[in-house]
């Protein structure tokens, strides 16, 4: 799998240091609200994993499956609900937890449908931030690492489902998609 990485970006040790971070300021801004963490299927379950075991306050946790990539490194920009939410959002403090924020599709979609469900309050955490691919205007209230414009994968982000778990984030050889 590393052999079709053209580079390493961030390591596991600079992922989980970043992850720390975040996990530690969350718990600061959370502290007494009891959010409502929902983790965006399937890029996301790995740093949804490590960073709830960072934050050192009460929450409760939820799982939403969207996609839009499919088998293709290019968004096919329709957002497809795959498994929706077990808990109402209603009045809750909501804490969306995302791998990547890309072209800004995903996210401002199921901000729109959260907002519609009358969340109290809607806030934007991602690992990874890719500003050059951005179609529409979305800033994540935090984020870990800004990425160049490349097709990355490991740590939860695939290419036609293969590399999820590699540990470390790394551009993918173009070679292996335009074959
Ligand atoms: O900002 P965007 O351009 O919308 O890209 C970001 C989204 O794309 C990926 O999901 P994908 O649709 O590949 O589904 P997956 O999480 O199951 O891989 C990623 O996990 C984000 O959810
Ligand atoms: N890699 C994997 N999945 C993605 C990416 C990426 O660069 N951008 C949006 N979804
Ligand atoms: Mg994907």
């Amino acid at each position: 799998m590393l052999n079709d990485i053209q580079e390493v970006l961030y390591d596991a040790d600079q992922i989980q240091q970043k992850v720390q971070e975040l996990g530690e300021t969350i718990s600061r801004e959370f502290e007494g609200r009891n959010p409502l963490v929902i983790c965006v299927l399937k890029g996301a379950f790995i740093f949804m994993a490590d960073l709830v075991k960072t934050i050192t306050i009460p929450l409760e946790i939820d799982f939403m499956a969207v996609s839009s990539y499919g088998q293709s490194t290019k968004t096919s920009g329709v957002v497809r609900i795959i498994k929706d939410l077990d808990a109402s959002v209603q009045g809750r403090d909501v804490l969306i937890v995302e791998d990547i924020i890309d072209s800004g599709l995903t996210l401002s979609y199921l901000i729109d449908v959260l907002e519609r469900r009358n969340a109290k309050s809607i806030t934007l955490v991602t690992l990874f931030d890719k500003p050059a691919g951005r179609k529409v205007e979305l800033e994540a209230d935090y984020k870990g690492f800004v990425l160049p414009d490349a097709f990355v994968v490991g740590y939860g982000l695939d290419y036609a489902e293969q590399y999820r778990n590699l540990p470390i984030i790394g551009i993918l050889k173009p070679e292996v998609y335009e074959k």
